[in-house]
């Protein structure tokens, strides 16, 4: 077993870096059982990083070489074993199974997990997840939260906290096709997606495009949930990552010089690559030449790519031309929002969840009411369950009523409506309603327009791609005027403050 732990240690030395591989996997042992490999570490800052940031790279070893993949626990080493440890131990050598008398490993402790985006991601949709997340593949031992840098010193580590990204290899699946009501509106990217899973799609790389909250995620964890988790491919390496996340990835790994375990990590040791959100590239070079390559392997080595964005490709700006034509490459599908008979699908789904069924009447009310996104959808539904719930109550109009008050807007704002949102715009930036929704992006009417975007956002109940018919533009470009507007604002800028004052107005106009 030594020598299968030695050329585990072979592997990682390669594939996790110089640095990395002296501090955090030389100080193992390694124990074999019928349960899986079991890694003793030195103390529980040790197992805590390990378990955290090198558990899948591990796994991905031992697969290789044992041939299946085996479960991976990590604990402290005992007290006892810590002085009488060998010195002159081979590097990685398997130690002997455990004498009789030996106490047992100390399992590391609770933790909090370190900040990422997938564990932040995860824990916030937990919340309004249908469903509880899937176990992961491989159990690890949970990690223990310190001060990891002040911990790092205490035990005499280098801080490599930044340098090495997270575990990679993705398990916590929380959404899968089953749970996915398909409609009109989603009905190609549904097919889409299945279809990559079956290979089915003659092209290995597919982009998914939509307003926010209409299920690109959904669809990016059922593939990941479908190819990773069932069918008996579990051997298949399925990263997932949001490109904010690849971003910062790309710049730690820069400062700690470990580019290249970091090419490696994305270009060499996966089969199937989901990345979210790649619009957060936008304006950053480095991290698109990054991607160019990384997507340039990855096709090069058959593997597949799916691919999240709020935007088209070629409504991304400040995206290198190399790089947006190389998005545009594979097939690319849009989800639009629901429409009626699909929302009240949705809502009978998402209650069905809950273990209720809605009264025919309500689930007509709130699918004629809630148009904007699923997300939203599935919010006040969970409120309406809990609230019944909570009061005792049965699930009526009245209830139903009240919840609705919180997603929808007032009567009183309902009053403000497009039209006279065109006329307070057209009145208060002196332009017609033809240059409003003329081509022109000559500066003051860009700014007319987007307040106008925002105000019919804030005011009507019209998606945005509605909002957008009425200007002649895609929802993208109404999602992306709208959050200029609200940055301005939050940034009260001077044309923050001028357009928080326009927009306050026209309550009097
Ligand atoms: N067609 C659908 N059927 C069932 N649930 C759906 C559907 N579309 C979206 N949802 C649910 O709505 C919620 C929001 O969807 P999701 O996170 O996938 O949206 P998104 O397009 O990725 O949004 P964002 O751009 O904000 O990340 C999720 O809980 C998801 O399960």
């Amino acid at each position: 077993m030594s020598e299968a732990w030695a050329q585990i240690t072979d592997i990682l030395a390669k594939t996790t870096g110089p640095g990395t591989f002296k501090v955090w996997i030389k100080p193992l042992d390694a124990e074999m059982s019928e349960r899986g490999l079991t890694l003793l570490a030195p103390n529980s800052f040790v197992a805590s990083w390990v378990s955290d940031r090198l558990s899948s790279d591990i796994a991905d070893a031992a697969t290789q070489v044992l041939g299946r993949r085996p479960l991976i626990e990590i604990k402290v080493r005992p007290r006892e074993r810590q002085k009488v440890r060998p010195q002159q131990m081979s590097l990685g050598a398997m130690t002997a199974p455990a004498p009789a008398r030996r106490e047992p490993a100390q399992p590391v402790q609770a933790a909090e997990p370190v900040a990422a985006v997938v564990s932040a991601m995860a824990a916030a949709a937990a919340n309004c997840a249908p469903h509880a997340a899937r176990p992961a593949q491989q159990p690890v031992a949970p990690a223990v939260h310190t001060g990891r840098a002040a911990a790092a010193e205490q035990f005499g580590l280098p801080n490599l906290m930044p340098t090495a990204p997270k575990t990679f290899t993705y398990t916590n699946w929380r959404f899968r096709f089953d749970d996915f009501v398909v409609g009109p509106c989603n009905q190609l990217a549904f097919a889409a997606a299945n279809g990559i899973c079956r290979d089915q799609l003659a092209t290995h790389q597919l982009f998914l495009n939509s307003s926010p909250g209409l299920g690109k995620t959904h669809l990016l964890h059922a593939i990941g949930s479908q190819i990773a988790g069932h069918s008996n491919r579990s051997s298949v390496r399925v990263g997932y990552a949001t490109a904010e996340e690849f971003n910062r990835q790309l710049i730690h790994a820069i400062k700690a010089k470990e580019v290249e375990r970091f090419k490696a990590q994305y270009r060499d040791s996966l089969d199937v690559l989901l990345l979210e959100d790649v619009h957060f590239l936008q304006g950053k070079q480095v991290a698109q030449d990054e991607m160019l390559a990384t997507l340039n392997a990855l096709e090069n080595r058959g593997c597949k790519v799916v691919m999240s964005s709020s935007f088209l490709p070629r409504e991304l700006k400040d995206v290198d031309s190399q790089l947006a034509s190389r998005l545009c490459a594979g097939f690319l599908a849009t989800i639009d929002a629901p429409d009626f008979d699909t929302r009240r699908r949705i809502l009978d789904s998402k209650a069905r969840m809950h273990q209720v069924v809605l009264p025919g009447d309500v689930s007509e009310y709130l699918a004629d009411n809630l148009r904007d996104d699923v997300r939203q959808i599935e919010s006040c539904i969970q409120n309406l369950v809990l609230k019944a719930r909570l009061l005792g109550e049965h699930i009526t109009m009245d209830l139903a009523a009240e919840i609705l008050q919180n997603y929808t807007i007032s009567s009183e704002a309902r009053a403000i409506g497009l039209q006279k949102i065109v006329k307070y715009i057209c009145s208060s930036f002196e332009l017609t309603y033809a240059q409003l929704s003329s081509k022109s992006r000559k500066h003051n009417i860009v700014l007319a327009r987007n307040t106008a975007f925002f105000l019919a956002r804030k005011y009507t109940d019209l998606g945005l791609k509605q909002i957008g018919d009425q200007f002649n533009r895609r929802h993208s470009t109404v999602l992306k005027g709208i959050t200029n507007v609200e940055r301005e604002i939050s940034l009260q800028t001077p044309l923050g403050r001028q357009l928080d004052n326009v927009i306050e107005r026209i309550k009097s106009f």
